[in-house]
């Protein structure tokens, strides 16, 4: 049999896991935080179980655009929000999906360990657990440790009041005045989630304007919303310190202005766990940014050492991880592969509204010198949104001029994450604009406009059109 160790048992570990041992191999997953990694720990998993709640609060908060009167002015002089509740329910989800995934991985016959893993040659991996050090000969490795949160040097978190995005679930109480500092997709999810349950959030923004990695049509309407609701954002801001105050923290951005809350979250991206796995001494090539090398079967520079996931810095996506450690087993262990495709990655930022792409990018069609035919269509006229009081999003096409092959989209809606299944289909599938709207849309539906989209793109003239 096949040896097979992974070290991290996030999404690109437990996932490869579960592929090695269908296919036969012997496989030992070594993990030192909990199965399911950060994603169900303390990063995705949590957080979108938060927003979860935080939606039902914005919902109530708009049905007074409805005709629905919530006998008071401000939503939260009706709903309480207990955070300690909220936080209890949030952790209990997440260590309940973690203890499903270590069932299944036990179920296939994954012997697992629990302990801190690294190379001690490229067929040898030692595991440090309580009971003491243990030797695992390995005939395949795969590294998939995932990355840590970045720190600020004078902006150490303490897990009260300055806060990194794994520490907020300690929190009993709603922050009174929540400064985020960093406006990517972690920043925004934040800011948008504790905005909807109520906190005062001040958003230091680096950039003119939110999400500067995503479509910058979408940011333009998730920056608006945000405004819209009161939150404060500081654009072009860039944070230097953070320093506790009393009852409260002050922010120092690079301007010298100080910025003063009860509580700041630093979402400022994350540095990948590659130090001390024993890489340079076996000869695993990292990037300059310290993510391991990998290519598009997830092999790193060492024969059979592989790697997935956020550690490779490839696509900081759970779905994205998941793929990465399936091809490597799939690759490593004789099965049928496909390479991985970044340009049929579909991915949500899960603010109000949602904002979800697939495929080509704006960024990479003003970029390249591919022609692309596209169209924005707002949903402003769409039935279904008006009917939802929602009329501030927008779907877009993205397809090749000569043959109509559907090559990317964007949805900014409420479950815009819903929505772009479709797309995502049309852009794995190749399906033309003509094919994709003779399909037929549920009377009235937000998808509706997708299929809309596709139609006005029937002649192609390559234009943008806004409506
Ligand atoms: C706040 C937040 C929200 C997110 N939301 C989403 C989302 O909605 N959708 C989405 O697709 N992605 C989301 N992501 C991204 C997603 O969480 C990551 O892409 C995903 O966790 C990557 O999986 P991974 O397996 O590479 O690493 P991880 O999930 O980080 O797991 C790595 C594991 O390796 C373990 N480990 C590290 N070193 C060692 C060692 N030496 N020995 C043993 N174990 C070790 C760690 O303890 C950890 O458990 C979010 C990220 C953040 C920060
Ligand atoms: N819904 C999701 O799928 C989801 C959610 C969260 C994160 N993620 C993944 O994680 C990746 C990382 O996202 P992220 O937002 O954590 O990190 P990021 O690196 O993308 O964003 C960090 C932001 O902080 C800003 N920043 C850095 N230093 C600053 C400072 N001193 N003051 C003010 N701003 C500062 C940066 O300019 C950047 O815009 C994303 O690319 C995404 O793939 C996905």
């Amino acid at each position: 049999m096949t040896k097979v160790v992974i070290i991290g048992g996030g999404p690109g570990g437990y996932e490869a896991a579960l592929v090695a041992a269908q296919l036969g191999g012997d496989v030992t997953l070594i993990e030192r935080d909990g199965l399911g990694g950060a994603a169900v720990l303390s990063d995705c998993v949590p957080s979108k179980t938060l927003i979860a709640t935080a939606e039902v609060m914005v919902r109530i908060e708009a049905a007074r655009q409805l005709g629905l009167h919530i006998g008071a002015r401000e939503v939260t002089d009706v709903v309480r929000v207990d955070l300690a509740e909220v936080n209890d329910r949030v952790l209990a989800l997440a260590k309940a999906q973690s203890d499903d995934i270590a069932q299944r991985l036990r179920l296939e016959g994954v012997r697992l360990v629990n302990g801190s893993g690294r190379l001690e040659s490229a067929h040898r991996v030692i595991a440090a657990t309580e009971e003491g050090e243990v030797a695992f000969d390995a005939d395949i490795i795969l590294l998939a440790t995932g990355t840590t949160p970045r720190e600020l040097p004078d902006a150490p978190c303490d897990g009260e009041r300055i806060l990194n995005w794994k520490q907020v679930y300690n929190l009993t109480e709603l922050p009174e005045r929540l400064i985020v500092v960093g406006s990517g997709v972690t920043g925004a999810e934040f800011a948008s989630a504790y905005d909807g349950l109520g906190c005062d959030v001040v958003l230091v923004s680096s950039r003119r304007q939110v999400l500067p990695g995503e479509d910058q049509d979408a940011a333009a309407v998730l920056q608006r919303a945000f405004s819209e609701r009161g939150m404060h954002i500081m654009s072009e801001c860039r944070a230097v310190a953070a320093r506790r105050e009393g009852d409260g923290v002050v922010v120092t951005l690079e301007d010298g202005q100080e910025v003063t809350g009860s509580h700041v979250l630093m979402a400022v991206g994350a540095i990948p766990n590659s130090a001390g796995l024993g890489l340079e001494e076996v000869g695993v090539g990292l990037t300059p940014s310290g993510h391991i090398s990998v290519d598009k079967v997830s092999r790193t520079s060492i024969r059979n050492i592989y790697a997935a996931g956020d550690v490779t810095g490839v696509f900081a996506l759970a779905s994205v991880a998941a793929m990465q450690g399936r091809v490597a087993m799939w690759h490593s262990l004789g099965d049928a592969v496909t390479p991985l495709d970044l340009r049929k990655v579909s991915s949500n930022v899960f603010t109000t509204p949602e904002v979800a792409t697939v495929g080509i990018t704006q960024q990479d069609v003003d970029t390249s010198d591919v022609r692309v035919a596209s169209v924005l269509l707002s949903l402003a006229p769409n039935a279904r949104s008006k009917m939802q009081g929602f009329t501030d999003g927008f779907v877009k096409l993205f397809c090749l001029p000569t043959t109509g092959i559907i090559i990317g989209g964007v949805v900014v809606a409420p479950r815009a994450s819903e929505l772009i299944h479709a797309v995502s289909v049309a852009v794995s599938q190749r399906v033309t604009v003509d094919d994709f709207s003779h399909a037929f849309t549920v009377y009235p539906s937000m998808s509706g406009s997708l299929a809309e989209a596709a139609r006005r793109l029937h002649n192609r003239h390559g234009s943008l059109l806004t409506n």
